[in-house]
């Protein structure tokens, strides 16, 4: 039973009332809302969580543990996590550990018996803000802090590899560039046989074409695009020499590279539900988010780029492809993890985008 009180102050003024459980620590991040009602490991291992105080919507959370299995790092680094109730009794054959025990392992702060449904709703009408979890019992002088506080913009840099490193496969050799990447991508290039060598963020194009990649993989990542100028920079020597696939902060990058713009959403998608159509066939595929940023439709005019994917939700866009060169990204997850698999065939996609282009080159 936890009686410990915690609270969860917003950057309105607004104070929320709870329980603690979790890590010991007073942190502050953006505070986002995500609405999956599985997959709560999966989603606080994910980098692109990087200072952000990630809010369940889904009221209970926790109640088949933490496994060794299905993490996405093995140093989440989310801010803090808000949930209306965390269960203190897991039950799961593939259980080792309570959500509680992992987070107080990674000191990652947490505060439980608080209306997240609230939160959430709050979250839509005012958008993302910024958001400190405390035991302190006094909050004026939290919200002043708050509202004058600045986020940091170097958390690509901070949870990017800092070596390279290969994950072998018998098949296509893919370069993946580590921007805060979910582990399940390279278990999705893995399981098609792809050889895999994750580098830093900052790994020059020229770098990676000695490496004779048949495919560069752009990954996920946390912050905001335009903070990311070695990534930009990367991607635009990369285009038209080398097939590439970029997810999410990845497919951001694509879009900044051709001249594209990218801006900062009210609230974001996050979540295991959100449904996309693939503009070419028309079939609508339900998938994983998790972005706070998103490319501008208006942007793409003659940038070589052309929308593939939209959001049927708001109609933002969610996928895109380059007209002449091989490139094709999607905002969304196709490693899912968690989530829906609907778009695991994307994987296949750049499988066969990196088999033409051999067959090409070597005609
Ligand atoms: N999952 C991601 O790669 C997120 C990309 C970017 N940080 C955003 O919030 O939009």
């Amino acid at each position: 039973m936890l009686t410990e009180k915690r609270y969860l102050v917003l950057e309105d003024g607004t104070v929320y009332e709870g329980y603690r459980f979790g890590g010991d620590r007073t942190a502050e991040g953006e505070l986002v809302f995500n609405t999956s009602m599985t997959g709560a490991q999966e989603i606080i291992t994910d980098l692109s969580y990087t200072d952000q105080i990630i809010t369940f919507s889904y009221p209970l959370i926790g109640n088949t543990g933490v496994n060794t299995e299905d993490n996405e790092t093995l140093l989440p680094s989310a801010r803090g996590v808000v949930v209306r109730e965390a269960c203190s009794e897991p039950s799961n054959f593939r259980a080792s550990e309570s959500l509680d025990s992992f987070l107080k392992r990674h000191d990652i702060p947490g505060i439980s018996g608080v209306d997240t449904r609230s939160i959430t709703r709050k979250i839509r009408s005012g958008g993302v803000m910024k958001a400190v979890m405390t035991d302190e019992e006094n909050h004026e002088e939290l919200v002043e802090l708050l509202q004058t506080a600045s986020f940091r913009t170097d958390q690509v840099k901070r949870v990017s590899t800092k070596s390279p490193y290969i994950s072998t496969g018998p098949g296509n050799r893919v370069v993946l560039i580590d921007y805060g990447k979910k582990e399940n991508i390279v278990r999705s290039l893995n399981a098609l046989g792809c050889d895999v060598t994750v580098v830093p963020y900052n790994t020059s194009a020229a770098d990676i074409l000695r490496m004779r990649p048949d495919g560069v993989m752009l990954s996920n990542g946390p912050g905001n695009p335009e903070d990311v100028e070695a990534g930009i920079k990367t991607v635009k020597n990369l285009i038209g020499k080398v097939p590439l696939f970029g997810i999410c902060l990845g497919h951001q990058l694509i879009g900044l590279a051709c001249g594209a713009k990218t801006f900062k959403m009210k609230f974001g998608h996050r979540g295991s539900n959100h449904p996309v159509m693939n503009l070419k066939t028309t079939k609508v595929e339900i998938t994983a988010q998790n972005h706070g940023f998103a490319i501008d439709g208006d942007s793409l005019a003659s940038t070589g780029l052309e929308i593939t994917h939209t959001a049927l939700n708001d109609k933002t866009v969610e996928g895109i492809r380059h007209v002449k060169h091989p490139v094709f990204s999607v905002q969304y997850h196709p490693e899912a993890s968690a989530g829906p698999h609907d778009s695991e065939y994307l994987f296949g996609e750049f499988v066969k985008m990196m088999e033409i282009e051999k067959e090409a080159n070597n005609a």
